[in-house]
């Protein structure tokens, strides 16, 4: 594992969904949810162990936590008197097949549904002196519902040692919580489960889970309404980064450039060949104020940066890319800096070194009050001053021109949405993506309007 993975450290504890988003990594780096059930469960049984219990009662939930239960339970019936409550209802994937092994295994198991049930099953609370909680996990929700609601109250009634999978179940009154991967937030012991560090800092699929879903009643413009200032001698990039936008969700895209291209998707504002000038100033600041984001710098040229720096103003959310990458440093309300090495070193007076350890540690500390930095390149490393990702998708072919331009359309689109940090994170992976499915479909000739096919499906095609 490369040296500077070691150092890696986030956020503890860690919030539900991005465990999700980490676990859904993990498997597509090939660690599959079964893989890290059976080392869950394992460790449960191995902690148990460790109290030297004489009787073990789990307690299984309907979910993923349960499953963890009866992987331990099948461990902990090799050695000790074991039994097992589980909740009855429609379970699947990893949980059920670990319903099906334990039943094999001919411990006592009991399905209940009902208040009743559990009543029926009370000498086997009294009688055990350890408890596992596998009732419910990260998936909990809502007010107890029975018979887990009954399940907890006759576990904290009784004598046992409660140790609690991943996290307490709400209620319940554990004496050890034994969490997976990363503490929930409260853990007496945490368990490695298999899950590759590459899964938490890099992104992957699972990064896509925290993109907020379209309602069903969603009105015209819940996509977002994004600015795109730019165009001067590279005409194109400015549309590029529109139609990116367009691709990644946006409902409505503006392109403030001096020249007009034939893209009906796009509202051009018409610009006169250099951007400065107060009329052009104040006109661009009235967009600006009703975008949702906004894009400065596609093929900006050496445009006014006092323009560039009041445009960004008046912005809430602004995503600063290629030529507007320039001291003094324009800035929104909120800002995505999505630089490359050579922008970098002019914007933020630091050179990439190419290790990637270093270059975090330099990118990090080069970030701003409410600005994040997405520095571009072979490993892109995406920070807000604290946190730290990194994307590695994409291919070599990536490097002709206008996929920068891609990269800061679908950032602002999904800025109109999402945090800075996580729609940097996610343009980063997306682009890579869009650029890797372009090239298998096209190969070495691709170009960057080629990856405006790929966005839509890789973002919201599962
Ligand atoms: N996903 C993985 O790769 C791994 C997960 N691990 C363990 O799985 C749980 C999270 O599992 P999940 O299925 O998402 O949720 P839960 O098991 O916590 O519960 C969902 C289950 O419970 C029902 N439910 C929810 N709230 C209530 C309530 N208030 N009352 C009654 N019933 C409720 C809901 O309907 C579902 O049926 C995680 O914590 C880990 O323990 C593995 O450890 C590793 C791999
Ligand atoms: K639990």
């Amino acid at each position: 594992m490369p040296s500077w993975l070691t150092e890696w450290e986030d956020e503890d504890p860690i919030e539900h969904s991005r465990m999700k988003a980490i676990e859904r990594n993990a498997e597509a780096l090939g660690v599959s949810t079964r893989q890290m059930m059976e080392s869950a469960g394992r460790a449960l049984a191995e902690e148990a162990l460790m109290q030297s219990p004489e009787q073990v009662l789990v307690l299984c939930g309907r979910g993923n936590n349960g499953g963890d239960g009866f992987v331990a339970a099948r461990y902990l019936a090799r050695t000790m008197e074991c039994s097992c409550i589980y909740v009855s209802g429609d379970r699947k994937g990893d949980s059920a097949a670990n319903l099906k092994a334990l039943t094999a295994c001919g411990i006592p198991l009991h399905e209940v549904s009902c208040r009743e049930d559990i009543s029926r099953l009370a000498d086997l609370f009294s009688s055990a002196d350890l408890i596992i909680d596998a009732l419910l996990g990260t998936g909990a929700g809502g007010n107890l519902r029975e018979p887990i609601a009954s399940c907890v109250a006759m576990a904290n009634e009784s004598p046992a040692y409660i140790l609690s999978a991943d996290l307490p179940t709400p209620g319940i009154s554990a004496d050890a919580i034994l969490a997976f991967h990363r503490s929930k937030g409260i853990a007496t012991s945490i368990a490695d489960i298999g899950i590759p560090l590459e899964a938490e800092c890099f992104t992957g699929p699972g990064d896509l889970l925290s993109i907020p879903k379209k309602p069903e009643n969603a009105h015209k413009g819940y996509g977002g309404k994004v600015l795109v200032v730019g165009g001067g001698p590279y005409q194109g990039a400015p549309y590029l980064a529109g139609l990116a936008a367009l691709r990644a969700g946006a409902d409505i895209v503006f392109v403030a450039s001096p020249h007009a291209l034939d893209c009906p998707d796009l509202i051009h504002i018409p610009l006169p060949g250099r951007i400065s000038g107060e009329e052009i100033c104040d006109l661009l600041i009235k967009y600006a104020r009703e975008a949702d984001s906004v894009v400065i710098g596609p093929g900006l040229g050496a445009g006014s940066h006092d323009v560039v720096l009041r445009v960004a103003a008046a912005a809430r959310r602004a995503v600063i890319d290629a030529d507007a990458l320039r001291l003094p440093l324009p800035a929104g309300g909120e800002t995505i800096y999505t630089p490359h090495a050579g922008e970098f070193a002019r914007a933020f007076g630091r050179d990439r070194s190419g290790n990637n350890e270093t270059d975090a540690a330099i990118v990090r500390d080069a970030c701003t009050e409410n600005g994040i930095i997405l520095l571009k390149g072979p490993t892109d490393i995406i920070t807000d001053g604290r946190r730290i990702r990194f994307n590695r998708t994409g291919v070599p072919a990536m490097t002709v021109g206008g996929t920068g331009d891609i990269l800061a359309g679908v950032a602002a689109a999904l800025f109109c949405r999402m945090p800075a940090f996580e729609a940097a994170a996610i343009a980063a992976y997306v682009t890579g993506r869009a650029g890797e499915e372009a090239a298998l479909a096209i190969g070495d000739g691709l170009i960057a309007s080629d990856l405006l096919l790929f966005i839509a499906q890789i973002l919201y095609g599962d």
